[in-house]
């Protein structure tokens, strides 16, 4: 589904991953974990498309298409979802709107008609029940104003009406109380099926207690050091990360 190849990027100059190789098939869950400033969020925002980042070398391939080509409109229409770390505030627009805009959005890149009210709002029923999401708060411009919790949950409620063919999800578990990482948790695993992949950027290995990835990687210094099963995230909680840094030399 997604094959990144020795991609290297980084931005205003400065080299941030210097060579990052992953593969995720479809069904397949993977973590990435690692220290501050290692250049996780680096990765979620050149596979988003943001146009800051520099990519020098390496290439993208997802779902057959070369994802770097494509505009961030045109990775969503091909089924890609970035939840971010600081999700934006947007006065004046409702949430409601947003995501209504936004799904019809990708079904009019796919040639679909778009939803009309009727269809729309039963949707947003069905993924408001099965997301906790209040309607009060979808109501509400996107957003703003909005707890840190209540912004992930909106954005974990966003991906499960776009229903994405892989969701990048950024730190989704800062700032959420634990019944909230439940709620978040579970939106991902409704997702998950056989065509479907998740790659969850976390620092925690709490979240990895709900969501199980099949592999965890530690990114360190801009690159893949280290990948194996969910037990390393404990690995990593008992002894942080300066065994990885022992065992691994990473020059510039
Ligand atoms: N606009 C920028 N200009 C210069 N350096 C930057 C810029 N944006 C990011 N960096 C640097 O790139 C490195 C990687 O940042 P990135 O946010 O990708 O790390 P991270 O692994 O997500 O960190 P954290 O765990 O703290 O969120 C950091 O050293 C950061 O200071």
């Amino acid at each position: 589904m997604l094959t990144i190849k020795n991609l290297h990027a980084g931005i205003e100059g400065k080299k941030i991953l210097k060579g990052i190789n992953l593969e995720i098939k479809p069904g397949e869950v993977h973590a990435i974990m690692g220290p501050n400033g290692s250049g996780k969020s680096t990765l979620a925002s050149v596979l988003a498309g943001r146009k800051e980042y520099e990519v020098s070398t390496g290439s993208v391939q997802f779902l057959g298409k070369d994802l770097l080509d494509l505009s961030p409109e045109e990775r969503a229409g091909e089924g890609l979802f970035l939840g971010f770390q600081y999700p934006v505030e947007i006065p004046g627009l409702s949430t409601t709107n947003f995501i209504k805009t936004a799904l019809n959005e990708v079904r009019k890149y796919r040639g679909q008609e778009p939803l009309d009210a009727v269809a729309f709002l039963k949707l947003m029923k069905e993924k408001m029940a099965l997301m906790n999401v209040d309607q009060s708060l979808l109501s509400r411009s996107l957003n703003e104003g909005f707890s840190g919790g209540e912004k992930k949950r909106n954005e974990i409620f966003q991906m499960a009406m776009l229903q994405p063919k892989l969701a990048i999800l950024d730190e989704t578990d800062s700032g959420l109380d634990i019944d909230a990482i439940r709620i978040v948790a579970n939106g991902v695993n409704q997702l998950r099926n056989k065509d479907n992949a998740v790659l969850a950027i976390t620092h925690y290995q709490r979240l990895l207690d709900y969501i199980i990835p099949d592999v965890i990687h530690v990114l360190y210094n801009g690159r893949i050091v280290k990948s194996g099963p969910k037990e390393l995230a404990l690995e990593l909680e008992e002894r942080g990360y300066d065994f990885i840094k022992s065992e691994v030399s990473v020059e510039d």
